[in-house]
């Protein structure tokens, strides 16, 4: 009697509703049929299939509906195709991996997966429907366009953290992605030297730790070895490495990936990798009851690298066990994945590619964040790809913009929409700071300038504005619409660094970008100030031009040491933002403003662009004019191609505006004999000189350092006994305060 009052007063008090029916579902849904009505979130839910569904979507309805869940109430039903508790309704379940069925009506709330991970993925979209209050009366049937869908942790860098880990992994939980896989370049377990030796204990707890929460999260953990850049071809190291694989099985790893990228020599050779990819096939993955296909990263791994004449992908493509996944970036080392490439690589490796790509991954161009949208993949690939997972930046956190937009392209990709799902991803991220946050990422967006030529949008709204008001300020007229609009602009990238500063509602991701927010701050003010200038200048206010103008120098004074201070890596140190539309602008407008209230003063104001702590004095004519590349802890010599013909008594002297230690320097001059006939010295004061030692190392390069007095100058001389000719290969300073 008790069961039918409970639920007939929970029927009573489900009011239909009708309201409209923005489904919001992350990643978007294939097939959704709304009525356009609901009812109140019912007291009770009387779960109905709990002893054979997939326990961890068990324990996620446990958690979301905490005591509302129960034996009495509104019936839920869950499980997967076959069980008791979803027979009614096998035939609409999609007959897809990890697909789902899922129905809320006035009678009865289905969640029905065509296998556990479907089951779980229902349980997933479920938790996402409940709506100030109502539940919609909805039918959705839906599963993922790629099998395997996730993050490759496969970068140069800091390695994430323990914690950050964890983070990642229930993330990919909300985001349905099912594999996460562990490659950090850094991690000398994973590669040499260490990768024939188990983890230490601590280390292997806290694997097993991830192994856990990644499949309570549904997601498989794939551990990965790259042993490429010192494994011998004998049966000792394939033994090292058989060893190490069963030492991670029994840290609960279920899924494995040898990494054969950035390699060269013996441990290239298709065919010795082939052997033992296939021992490992054959005596590991598939004699195991429970491991997931192996996953190779080739040696050849994107189409530019390709020489035809080694035949290599042609051996992979013949010779490697037909089930082993072969990974693949696409046409270039960092590129847009499109159809006609994935074609391509297909017909090469005789199977689908699982595509590793290269983006939010920002270790050649380590200054910047890579906070825009996911963009440039083709639509139409699912057909000839096995997974899609993406290699992130080392800031963990901040990834999770790029991480949220491949769950939701890989998952529906004909629906995905970047712009909706950049959007989505900013509200999920950074749910109490969505405008603020916004206006950062719009700005944080390309890479600049790189070796890999990749170029992302940034600040795609102002680029139109900023161009047309730089042009027609130029021509003599100051456009007061565009005028305003940059303003207005500026203004809000300072009040957003100062927003986000403070902001505690992700403090991990914060913590990661603080240093491009202080930056950020710093262009916001400029940005205005300039302006400011440019309106005195106009005005010819001289006194508040001069007051602007040193405004202006001391801010990107600040911006310089901010440089020294943060993110120091010996490859692109320092901390770049807005570098695309807005840095420009605002040196463009300083500059046209300065040299205009030159001309009507007759002053001598510097510009910006004189601003470096270091300048090059030489008596060598071909090195007279040679740029210099200044990084915030680094000094380089652009390299030249041709012959330099350096005279007795040549020198290039390198003048800092600080006194630093110089932790190193280097130079190679590429030639064979020593290089006697040159000293390296270094003075206080550029009267008194103390000589470098100088070392060669084996490649012939010479290193020193000087870590006594601090120092303002370094300087080269021919002090031999006729003219040397020497190629520049590389010349560079270390300075530090
Ligand atoms: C497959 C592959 N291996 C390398 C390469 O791509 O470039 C990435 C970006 O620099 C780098 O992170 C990765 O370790």
């Amino acid at each position: 009697m008790k069961k039918v009052l409970v639920f007939f007063v929970c029927l009573l008090l489900i009011q239909v509703r009708v309201m409209a029916q923005d489904i919001q579902v992350q990643p978007s849904p294939r097939q959704v049929n709304v009525t356009g009505k609901s009812m109140a979130i019912p007291v009770a839910f009387r779960l109905v299939g709990e002893q054979e569904a997939n326990p961890h979507a068990i324990t996620l309805l446990k958690q979301s509906l905490g005591d509302r869940l129960g034996t009495e109430g509104f019936p839920l039903y869950v499980g997967e195709k076959g069980g008791r508790g979803v027979r009614g309704v096998k035939r609409l379940i999609p007959d897809h991996p990890e697909g789902y069925y899922l129905s809320i009506t006035d009678k009865a709330i289905m969640l029905a997966g065509n296998d556990e991970r479907g089951t779980y993925y229902a349980v997933r979209t479920f938790m996402q429907l409940f709506h100030e209050g109502h539940l919609p009366f909805v039918e959705i049937q839906d599963y993922p366009d790629v099998r395997f869908r996730g993050v490759v942790e496969g970068f140069y860098g800091t390695p994430w953290s323990h914690e950050a880990r964890l983070r990642q992994l229930r993330f990919y939980g909300e985001n349905k992605l099912n594999t996460y896989i562990y490659g950090p370049k850094d991690d000398p377990y994973h590669s040499s030297p260490n990768w024939r030796k188990p983890y230490p204990v601590k280390e292997a707890a806290r694997l097993a730790e991830l192994v856990k929460v990644a499949d309570e999260n549904e997601v498989d953990f794939v551990w990965a070895i790259h042993p490429g850049l010192d494994i011998r071809w004998e049966t000792s190291d394939r033994d090292s490495l058989m060893a190490k694989f069963e030492h991670m099985y029994d840290l609960g790893v279920r899924s494995f990936a040898v990494f054969f990228d950035d390699i060269s020599g013996e441990g290239a050779k298709a065919d010795r990798q082939v052997e033992l990819l296939n021992y490992i096939d054959d005596h590991f993955v598939q004699v195991k009851p429970d491991v997931t296909p192996l996953i190779v990263c080739p040696t050849e791994y994107n189409k530019g690298w390709v020489r035809p004449e080694s035949g290599y992908l042609a051996t992979i493509g013949e010779k490697l066990n037909p089930s082993v996944e072969v990974m693949w970036t696409g046409d270039r080392v960092i590129s847009e994945i499109t159809k006609e490439g994935v074609e391509w690589i297909r017909e090469q490796i005789k199977r689908p590619s699982y595509i590793w790509w290269n983006f939010p991954v920002s270790d050649y161009v380590r200054d910047h964040l890579l906070l825009g949208e996911v963009y440039g993949n083709g639509k139409d690939i699912a057909g000839s790809i096995s997974g899609f997972v993406a290699n992130p930046m080392e800031w963990a956190e901040a990834s999770k913009l790029a991480i949220y937009c491949v769950a939701d392209y890989t998952w529906n990709m004909q629906s995905y929409d970047r712009f909706r799902s950049w959007h989505r991803a900013i509200r999920a991220i950074m749910p109490e700071n969505v405008e603020a946050f916004t206006v950062f990422a719009r700005h944080n967006s390309d890479l600049g300038e790189n070796v890999h030529r990749f170029r992302r949008e940034e600040s795609v709204e102002i680029q139109p504005v900023a161009e047309r008001f730089m042009k027609g300020y130029r021509e003599g007229h100051c456009d007061e619409r565009d005028f305003l609009a940059l303003q207005d602009e500026f203004e809000r990238v300072a009040e957003a660094a100062d927003l986000l500063l403070i902001d505690r509602e992700n403090e991990a991701l914060i913590e990661e970008i603080t240093p491009w927010l202080h930056q950020f701050k710093i262009l916001g003010d400029a940005g205005q100030e300039v302006l400011a200038m440019l309106k005195a200048g106009e005005r010819g206010d001289r006194e508040l031009f001069l007051r602007k103008y040193n405004h202006v120098k001391a801010l990107r004074k600040r911006s310089y040491e901010l440089e020294r201070q943060f993110n120091q890596n010996p490859y692109q140190p320092g901390v770049k933002t807005g570098t695309t539309v807005l840095q420009p602008l605002v040196l463009d407008v300083f500059t046209e403003a300065t040299e205009r209230f030159n001309r009507q003063n007759g002053t001598d104001l510097p510009l910006l662009a004189d601003y470096s702590p270091c300048k090059l004095t030489t008596n060598v004519p071909q090195l007279e004019s040679l740029p210099l590349q200044v990084y915030p802890n680094r000094v380089h010599l652009t390299p030249l191609l041709e012959v330099v013909k350096w005279p007795v008594g040549g020198y290039l002297q390198l003048e800092f505006d600080d006194a630093y230690r110089i932790p190193g320097t280097r130079l190679n001059f590429d030639v064979k004999g020593d290089l006697s006939w040159g000293v390296m010295e270094v003075s206080a004061d550029g009267e008194t000189w103390q000589t470098v030692a100088l070392t060669r190392d084996t490649r012939g390069r010479l290193n020193g350092k000087w870590e006594d007095a601090p120092v303002k100058f370094v300087r080269f001389t021919n002090t031999g006994e006729g003219e040397q000719q020497v190629y520049l290969r590389e010349f560079y300073v270390v300075f530090s305060l």
